[in-house]
């Protein structure tokens, strides 16, 4: 399957941000909440921590959720990963970003947990460029909250407030755009990825976790 990515090019290239309700089909997203919640029953899912190798601390205060690595071990996961190395391409040929690789994990945020207001990529010290959302829990009732709220880099005003509806995809740049995840009062299930450049010093390369 070829996709189309010229209104999310587009709308990354103006506003540095971009959401679309139902941008993934609901069969494949519902393949991939099927997925996650086999592993979720299997255990398998970690908390989540900040930070990477020997920084990295669980810190509850800061964010909530549980996740997996895609590793494309299912069929689901491969052909959604499929469809990033896609994007990947046309990222990389409309707006020469030099994406070279991309990291995602499953995220499940049970019942009154959240992620603050954070940054996906501090200047000059991570190698991730461009950030990608993908929410799969069919009917969100609003009132279970958990909204995605993305906030202008330069005014601190709220920019987009996403509900995270099945379907719903969400992309910006990771260095520009703070974001947090509103407390959630229901299991909120989504795929987070991050498109990175290759930050390899020398001969060792910096694959993805
Ligand atoms: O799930 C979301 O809406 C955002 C998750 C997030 O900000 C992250 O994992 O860095
Ligand atoms: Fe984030």
């Amino acid at each position: 399957m070829q996709w189309d990515f010229s209104t999310l090019i587009d709308g990354l290239a103006e506003d540095y941000w971009f959401v679309a309700p139902d941008f993934v089909p609901p069969s494949l997203c519902q393949r991939l909440y099927d997925d996650l919640k086999a592993l979720d029953q299997a255990h398998v899912l970690t908390e989540a921590g900040i930070g990477r190798q020997q920084q990295h601390q669980l810190n509850q205060q800061i964010r909530g959720d549980r996740t997996h690595w895609l590793e494309g071990q299912t069929a689901p996961q491969k052909d959604y990963l499929e469809m990033m190395r896609q994007l990947k391409d046309a990222l990389n040929r409309a707006l020469f970003l030099g994406l070279f690789e991309y990291e995602s994990h499953y995220a499940l945020y049970p019942p009154g947990t959240f992620y603050r207001k954070h940054l996906d990529s501090l200047k000059g010290r991570s190698n991730r460029v461009v950030t990608t959302i993908l929410y799969l829990n069919p009917q969100w009732d609003e009132r279970n909250g958990g909204e995605m709220v993305m906030y202008d880099p330069n005014t601190g005003q709220t920019v987009t407030r996403v509900t995270p509806q099945q379907g719903t995809l969400a992309c910006f740049m990771s260095e520009l755009m703070p974001h947090e995840v509103r407390p959630t009062q229901a299991d909120r299930a989504s795929i987070t990825g991050w498109f990175r450049i290759n930050a390899s010093l020398g001969p060792v390369i910096d694959p993805a976790l």
